[in-house]
């Protein structure tokens, strides 16, 4: 039985993050009673290259995280070179934390769904606990992937270093980095996106976001 509180990675592009990214890595600090490190990948394995850079996305992170002591920004993935394998992250975080601490990689019931096409995803139960949140319209996972997690709840994830998995409930938020940067692009305002968050991002000139004109869109055209 071990008895520190569990350290929580959340992995993700980031491209940018949005606010249920936050409050994903709010509920998942709140229920274990650690701190969530928010992990920006450098190459994502499975999908293209993001548009931000690891320096746009790592500070639209902080600005996003400034609020929330529990969440913590950590740039270690981005410093590591090639694509940004989770078995690589957890072997680092298992090392450093050693045999004893839970380890607990959070993911979206997205990423859950896809979790049998991850590289040496079978190695994960020895290193880790996983908690996954839910996303609407995520697919089912695999039930060799669900076989390999044992469902539990916080306390038993607090009590052992990995092989469980915590499936929370809530939040279950639609919004989507994808669905952000088609309005940033169309020039509409996004209720997913942190205020910071999108202040830098008209400044940097990121997604080809067009500033929200000062009048309504649609009134304007009537007039036309
Ligand atoms: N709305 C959401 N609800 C629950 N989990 C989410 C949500 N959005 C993203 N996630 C999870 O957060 C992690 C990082 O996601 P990512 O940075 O790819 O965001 P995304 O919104 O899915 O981006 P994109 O639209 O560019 O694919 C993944 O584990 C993903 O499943
Ligand atoms: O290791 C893998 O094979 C792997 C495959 C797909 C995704 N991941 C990681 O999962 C996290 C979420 O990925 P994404 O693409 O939804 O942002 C992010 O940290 C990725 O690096 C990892």
């Amino acid at each position: 039985m071990t008895s520190s509180a569990p350290l929580a990675l959340y992995g993700g592009t980031f491209d940018p993050v949005h606010a249920a990214h936050v409050a994903a890595a709010r509920a998942v600090a709140a229920a274990l009673g650690g701190p969530v490190h928010l992990l920006p990948n450098a190459v994502p394995p499975h999908r293209p290259q993001p548009y931000a850079s690891p320096a746009q996305r790592l500070a639209m992170l902080q600005l996003a995280a400034a609020d929330a002591p529990e969440l913590k920004v950590d740039d270690w993935e981005l410093r590591q070179p090639g694509p940004s394998y989770t078995l690589a992250t957890l072997e680092h975080f298992r090392q450093h934390i050693g045999p004893e601490r839970p380890l607990v990689w959070v993911v979206g019931a997205d990423s859950f769904a896809s979790l049998h096409h991850w590289h040496r995803w079978q190695h994960y139960p020895a290193l880790c606990h996983l908690a996954v949140l839910p996303r609407p319209g995520a697919a089912a996972a695999d039930p060799a992937v669900a076989a390999a997690f044992t469902s539990a709840d916080a306390a038993a994830l607090r009590g052992q270093p990995a092989g469980l998995r915590l499936m929370l409930t809530a939040p279950c938020l639609e919004h989507s980095s994808t669905a952000i940067r088609t309005a940033l692009a169309a020039g509409q305002r996004h209720p997913g996106l942190d205020a910071g968050v999108a202040d830098f991002i008209y400044r940097e000139g990121l997604y080809n976001a067009r500033h929200l004109p000062t009048l309504d869109r649609n009134s304007q055209d009537s007039h036309d």
